[in-house]
Order: C-alpha cells, then sequence, then structure tokens
C-alpha cells in the first residue's frame, strides 16, 4: 500500500512540483498518473521508492515511512520496487540475460535461484530466445520488456513504470501494456504514468490526473480527459 498525507516537494533550483498531495493507493491496484508535461507525475512516482524526499508530508510504502528511512536502508526497500523507464536504461555491453540477472547478483541469491528466475520471467515477457543478445540488437519493444523483466526479477509488490510505452509505436505500445496487466494480474501494484490517451481510454482503471502539483481527478474506471 501506498499512502501520501500533504506531501510538498521543490527542487532546489525552486520549482514546486508537488504542491499538497495526498493519496491511497491500496496493494494490488493498477493506477493511471495522468497529466500535462511538468504537472508532477515523475516526481510523484520518484518519491514512492526515495529518488526523491519531500520537503513536507508523510509518504507511506510497504509499510515503511519512506521519509524517515536511513540510507543504509535504502537499497533494500527498494528490492521490493521495480521501476521501469521510457528509454529503458539497459546496460548495453550486457546480454539481455545479464541485465537482468544483475538485479539478483547484488542481492547475493545463488546461481542456481538466479538462472531459475532470469528464464522465468524472460518466458513471462516473451523473449527467451533472445537470451544472449545485447540491447542494440533488439527493437524497442523487446528493450522494454527486458527492463520490465529486470524489474519485476525481484518479485516486487509494486511496479512504477514511467511513461513505459512513450518510445514506441501503438501496437508495440499494446503488447507492453498486456505485459503490464498480466503482472497486475498476479497481485503486483502497478503506477503507470502515461501521456497514452489511446490506452488509458481502452483499458479503463483508476485515473489519477495532476496539474501544478496537485490532484485534481481521481476516479476508478476513469478517462484521460486532455486534449492531445
Ligand atoms: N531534477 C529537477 N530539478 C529541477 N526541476 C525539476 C527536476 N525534475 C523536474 N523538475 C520540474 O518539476 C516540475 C514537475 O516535473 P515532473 O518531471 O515531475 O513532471 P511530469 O508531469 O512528469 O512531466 P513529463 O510529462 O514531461 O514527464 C516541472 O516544472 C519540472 O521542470
Amino acid at each position: 500500500m501506498i499512502e501520501m498525507k500533504d506531501v510538498y516537494m521543490t527542487y532546489q533550483n525552486g520549482v514546486v512540483a508537488l504542491n499538497g498531495i495526498s493519496v491511497t493507493i491500496n496493494q494490488g491496484e493498477f493506477v493511471y498518473i495522468v497529466g500535462h508535461s511538468g504537472a508532477g507525475k515523475s516526481t510523484f512516482t520518484k518519491l514512492m521508492f526515495r529518488e526523491e524526499l519531500p520537503m513536507k508530508g508523510t509518504i507511506v510504502v510497504n509499510n515503511k515511512d519512506v521519509t524517515q528511512l536511513k540510507w543504509k536502508d535504502v537499497p533494500y526497500f527498494r528490492r521490493n520496487i521495480g521501476v521501469v523507464y521510457q528509454d529503458f536504461r539497459l546496460l548495453p555491453r550486457l546480454t539481455v540475460y545479464e541485465n537482468i540477472a544483475f538485479a539478483l547478483e547484488v542481492i547475493e541469491e545463488s546461481p542456481k535461484n538466479i538462472r531459475k528466475r532470469v528464464m522465468t520471467v524472460l518466458d513471462q515477457v516473451g523473449l527467451k530466445n533472445k537470451a544472449r543478445f545485447i540491447p542494440d540488437e533488439l527493437s524497442g519493444g523487446e528493450q522494454q520488456r527486458v527492463a520490465i523483466a529486470r524489474a519485476i526479477v525481484n518479485r516486487p509488490s509494486l511496479l512504477i513504470a514511467d511513461e513505459p510505452t512513450g518510445n514506441l509505436d501503438p501496437d508495440t505500445s499494446w503488447e507492453i501494456m498486456h505485459i503490464l496487466e498480466e503482472i497486475n494480474a498476479s497481485g503486483t501494484t502497478v503506477v503507470m504514468a502515461t501521456h497514452s490517451k489511446e490506452i488509458v481510454n481502452t483499458v479503463r482503471k483508476r485515473v489519477i490526473a495532476m496539474e501544478d502539483g496537485m490532484i485534481v481527478r481521481d476516479e476508478h474506471r476513469g478517462e484521460y480527459g486532455y486534449e492531445i
């Protein structure tokens, strides 16, 4: 569960990114975050995995008060959260397999478990046959699928996707969307910031709309609601 109360966040240059956010997201929900560029969507998601800290307010994620976490405890806290970005962020010199295994090696899983987990998630995203490829040898959609596999290999309870289809064509975007829905169906909370009116209005989920760092709309089975 994610619970934010009266959260304010100003960047060092003085830009007010979040201006009094209070919201609860329950375990297992699928939530779209929508809003114009600069509305505060990315900042909102960054607070959930302690990428940024608020100036004011409380943020509880998986029963942990994120604002009170000691720096040394942040990596352990993040094991339970997967993050996917618009630009994939894979390590270019590592193979698909190695990119995913890396996430488990840093937490010192046994080699046997690593192999099993990596092959399971590669199967889940339909890329078992590309395990030995490097990112440059893959299409954008395939790279995003690797990024998703990497994000879920630890079986996180929360998956944050910041414009995961932003660099992809419509057909590929739908493939990614279906994978995210399957992950959600297995119980993982999915928080997805998106500019895709088509996806939001077709695959109806909870919609949190932001403007000027505030939540201006929060609807179950909501609509995109902006002209783009
Ligand atoms: N690292 C940063 N330093 C200073 N200002 C920032 C930083 N990151 C974001 N901002 C500013 O904070 C505000 C909110 O940005 P944010 O990235 O959260 O918006 P967004 O809704 O995700 O936008 P987009 O849809 O373009 O990704 C914007 O005015 C932005 O310029």
